[in-house]
């Protein structure tokens, strides 16, 4: 019995089944796992039952042992199945070691040989059980499995003499190691048994045609070696190609396939066309018409072919999984199909089949790796002066070309011109910007554009078809959605789901990939765009908590809103959904939603590089609700913008007094510009137009009732993407039952001027309760906010953070007060005494980590960029009698000392019993470079009227309002 070599993925392991998964979780286009992917894509994802994988070694050999001292066992070793003892005692040693010099003794048992470092999990077992006969290896039988079959014994192993091997057609077996090898990596492998160079020595490869060249021996340049590889004699002629020139899955099987109409004398491509394997493999296209969504680049280079207009330098660039490689083949066989007809490649004649059994000497798919050293690219050049072996055209094609160094680059287009017409280089790129504009500008260009979703289902429902794959439309129409254009990903995703049951169904495949189930999505969404902040946090943890990926969920949101602004409700969608469809086709609430996406884009570029995705993710959704003033058309008076005239940071208000405000004058839009509304009709008009919009879009019945009977909007004020609304209600009654329905008037509010709202509650002036209330409400005041301070309840805060949920703990009465002062008062704290009205520049409202408004606060601003608290006018200590002060601080890590003396002085207040509070306002860019420690000083918040954090230096932010408040 003979000794023979066997390849198998070793590292076979569900680790990188986990790791194809997790690639497919990840959004495509980041890419993330790309340095796994071309193992993950050369490994057999395949096991389409027990049988599927198994290395089912010879017969008689069912004794053996995988066994250092002994023998090569096998019993059925399954790939996944394979017993980690076994893969233990497999020996693995590194290609460059030359099998000529490998302790091979005829006890050898088995050897495992790392074909490429950087190709892990590509393993060559070698194995030398003598006295084995071969009976099981019906695989060895394809083009693809050569390696596996019989070696070539005189240079293998010299101590191996008649060979005996029995070909079986053996399907499991064939299937199984077939599959294997053609994961394994597209060693160019004679079919009928071809030599296995790389366990010779040389590169297992595609990239054969050089690195079979061994450059430091300079009696064999790649030409040479070229020169002397002896011409393919057919299948049963053990003779092996010394020079295995084409790549990985450049191999027949994986060229096999669908073709059972084809003609040809080939033994092992008739084989192949038997084998089961991966759908990716087993679909490849192999001819133009098989190129999905790429019809334009077929055309064109089919047209290229058929006229003889064949460029020297082509360049094939676009997203990963789009047919670059497939179409790359295609053409060079296209190139040298010898059919008179136009289509071509034939996948019949000589040429063809020689190519698509992987035994073509004059095409050769190269690795960009291996190729990039000058002195290599020379030999490939000096190669590819000689004439073609057999073809017309010796076509070379490089793979992921970007990784070509500059020199490498310069040598190669220095030499084109010298290259004859038969020579055609066809670089891939997915990343055409790496590549040096010489290079792109001098050759013919093809973009791959990704698949429409629609064209990968319809592969997809062929290949269930084909496959005898039982299929629900709606899971092939999501795994379309899912593979973001790639039909490799697609192909592979749904490789998966037919190995977890008999049906692809949507379910199977929401678990395989882990989305978000869409009511729970909407669930979300309609939180975080109510402004309901605590649930929109408790909810948005629950999800991550269920092991959500943050990366995921914002995609699935972002598709959600992309799909209610493009009105796509389709028939068919969840009752949910088209609930929620209906709920949202107001103007305001798609620019609500278009801003939603805007916020949801940077939260997804901020997540690629934050280590806390969960916080940023909460972060951005409690930002959703908050959306900047849109630009209403024309005469409409719902909304006043800020005027075109106004200088950033002023107000732009209006009221029904017809007073304006300190800062600016009222204004409203009309033919596309801002005016000043200086007519007091104006006013009164288009605040009666908003509010009776919004007491239209109140829920309950009884409130709109009495908002229409009682209320009035006498003021709104917008700033900064916040509008302050100022309500005023005949009695002292009405106001108190406002305010206990705020958060729905707000609602409607911010649903009409498309803005976060904040409203305050006013007796009107007219009022009989005003007369023995204290003051009637004339104009804008921050002051006077009713929105309502929300205190913690220790019992519901999850983590024992003491921030969670809120009850309300201002007062149930109405609130009336005094308009302030201009400058800082008594007054003005008289109630909220936390709030500092010194230096107004914008209203914030501060919230406590789930969100809820503390209190509504005022920003002190420093510019300065040393240590703007302690220098800040306002904030001096005792400079200011109030308790909140909020300074912004750009680029906190080039402030160090600001937080200790911050958090210093903070101290010393608390000491003095004064207690004044301080909160940093920083920006979340900021916040993500702060280092832990600063970090850790203070208490975070978050903010909703723009995206701020709150530092607090107080020890319990909320504790201190409660207590101020109380
Ligand atoms: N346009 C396509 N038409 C048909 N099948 C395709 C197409 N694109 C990808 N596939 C499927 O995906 C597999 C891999 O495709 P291919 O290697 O040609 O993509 P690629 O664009 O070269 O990807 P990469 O840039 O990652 O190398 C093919 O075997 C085939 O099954
Ligand atoms: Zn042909």
């Amino acid at each position: 019995m003979e000794g023979r070599r066997h390849s198998v993925d070793i590292p076979i392991s569900k680790t990188l089944v986990a790791l194809r998964r997790v690639r497919s979780l990840r959004d495509p286009s980041t890419n993330s796992l790309s340095k796994f992917s071309t193992l993950a894509d050369n490994l057999n994802w395949e096991t389409n039952s027990c049988d599927g994988i198994s290395l089912q070694f010879v017969k008689g050999c069912n004794e053996a042992r995988l066994d250092k001292g002994g023998f090569l066992g096998s019993k059925n070793v399954g790939i996944y199945g394979m017993r980690p003892e076994d893969i233990n005692n497999y020996e693995f040693y590194d290609s460059s070691e030359k099998l000529d010099s490998m302790p091979i003794a005829k006890s050898t048992p088995l050897r495992a040989k790392q074909v490429d470092e950087s190709h892990v999990g590509r393993y060559l077992v070698a194995h030398r059980a003598n006295g084995l006969e071969l009976e099981d290896v019906g695989a060895y039988g394809k083009p693809n499995v050569g390696s596996l079959g019989p070696v070539k014994e005189e240079r293998a192993d010299q101590t191996l003499s008649n060979q005996k091997y029995h070909y079986e057609n053996q399907r499991k077996s064939s299937a199984a190691v077939g599959d294997v090898m053609s994961r394994v990596g597209s060693p160019c492998l004679s079919p009928n048994g071809a030599l296995l160079e790389s366990s010779l020595g040389t590169s297992l490869y595609a990239t054969e045609g050089i690195d079979v060249v061994d450059f430091e021996d300079h009696g064999c340049g790649i030409s040479c070696c070229w020169v002397r590889t002896p011409r393919f004699t057919g299948p049963s002629s053990p003779e092996t190609d010394e020079n295995p020139l084409l790549s990985r899955e450049a191999c027949g099987t994986l060229w096999s396939g669908q073709r059972k109409d084809r003609r040809h004398s080939h033994n092992e491509l008739t084989s192949c066309t038997e084998s089961p394997r991966s759908i990716s493999q087993k679909f490849r296209p192999k001819s133009f018409d098989d190129l999905v969504g790429q019809n334009v680049v077929s055309r064109s280079l089919l047209s290229a072919t058929s006229k003889g207009k064949v460029a020297k330098f082509y360049l094939f660039h676009g997203p990963r999984g789009t047919g670059k490689t497939s179409a790359s083949r295609i053409f060079a066989a296209a190139l040298n199909c010898l059919t008179l007809d136009d289509h071509k490649p034939c996948n019949m004649c000589r040429e063809c089949v020689t190519f698509f059994s992987g035994r073509s000497r004059d095409i050769k798919e190269i690795d960009s790796v291996r190729v990039n050293r000058s002195d290599r690219i020379r030999s490939l050049i000096k190669s590819a002066l000689a004439p073609p072996v057999s073809s017309r055209f010796k076509v070379f094609i490089i793979d992921e070309c970007q990784m070509l160094r500059g020199e490498t680059w310069a040598t190669l287009l220095n030499s084109l011109e010298n290259l004859s017409q038969h020579v055609v280089f066809v670089m891939i790129t997915s990343n055409l910007d790496k590549l040096p504009r010489g290079a792109v500008s001098r050759s013919q260009r093809y973009h791959f554009p990704k698949i429409k979703d629609v064209d990968i289902s319809c592969r997809l429902e062929r290949i269930c078809v084909e496959d005898g794959l039982d299929f629900d439309q709606v899971a092939l129409e999501f795994i379309a959605a899912r593979s973001n254009g790639s039909l490799r990903e697609a192909e592979m995703m749904l490789d998966q789901l037919s190995l977890l049951g008999k049906r692809i169904t949507l379910s199977l495949a929401h678990e395989l990939i882990g989305v978000v189930p869409e009511d729970e999505l909407i669930d979300l969404l309609d939180l975080a765009l109510s402004s309901d902040t605590s649930n929109t946090v408790r909810k948005a943890r629950e999800m991550m908590r269920s092991r959500i990926d943050p990366m995921q969920l914002i995609s699935q949101l972002a598709n959600l809103i992309m799909d209610i602004l493009a009105g796509k409700c389709e028939h068919g969608a969840s009752e949910v959904r088209r609930t929620f469809f209906e709920r949202h086709t107001s103007e305001s609430d798609l620019h609500k939603l278009s801003h939603a996406l805007r916020i949801l884009s940077e939260t997804e570029k901020q997540l690629r590089t934050s280590k806390n995705q969960t916080t940023w993710l909460t972060v951005s959704l409690l930002q959703l609700s908050s959306v900047e003033p849109f630009v209403l058309d024309a005469n409409d008076p719902r909304f006043l913008p800020r005027s075109a005239n106004q200088r950033e940071g002023e107000f732009c208000s209006m009221s029904s007094t017809g007073e304006t405000m300190k800062q600016v004058g009222s204004c409203r839009h009309e033919n596309g510009k801002f005016h000043k509304m200086d007519s007091q009709e104006d006013f009164t008009q288009a605040l009666e137009a908003i509010w009776s919009r919004a007491t239209e879009l109140c829920q309950s019945r009884a409130l709109r009732k009495l908002l229409r009977k009682e209320g009035k909007l006498s003021s709104v004020c917008v700033h900064q993407g916040l509008a302050v609304a100022e309500l005023e209600f005949c009695n002292s009654e009405s106001v108190s039952r406002a305010e206990k329905s705020w958060k729905l008037i707000a609602s409607s509010l911010q649903s009409v001027l498309g803005c976060n709202v904040e409203i305050r509650i006013n007796l009107g002036s007219g009022s009989n309760a005003s007369k023995n209330v204290k003051v009637k409400k004339k104009s804008f005041s921050l002051f006077s906010c009713s929105r309502r301070i929300r205190r913690e309840t220790q019992s519901s805060t999850e983590h024992g953070s003491g921030h969670s949920d809120c009850t309300d703990i201002t007062s149930e009465k109405a609130i009336v007060k005094e308009k302030p002062n201009e400058t800082c008062s008594s007054d003005c704290s008289s109630q909220f005494s936390n709030i500092c009205c010194h230096q107004t520049e914008a209203a914030q409202t501060i919230r406590n980590r789930e969100g809820n408004a503390l209190s509504t606060g005022i920003v002190a601003t420093s510019c300065r960029s040393d240590h703007p608290i302690l220098e800040s006018d306002s904030v001096k200590e005792g400079g200011c009698s109030h308790r909140c002060q909020v300074v912004t601080i750009q680029q906190p890590e080039k402030q160090p000392n600001c937080f200790s003396r911050t958090f210093r002085r903070h101290k010393r207040s608390s000491s003095t019993g004064s207690s004044q509070m301080i909160c940093l306002k920083i920006p979340p860019q900021d916040m993500l470079a702060l280092s832990a420690p600063r970090k850790e000083m203070f208490q975070t918040y978050y903010c909703d009227t723009n995206p701020y954090i709150f530092c607090s230096s107080s020890n319990n932010f909320s504790n201190d309002f409660r207590n101020e408040n109380v």
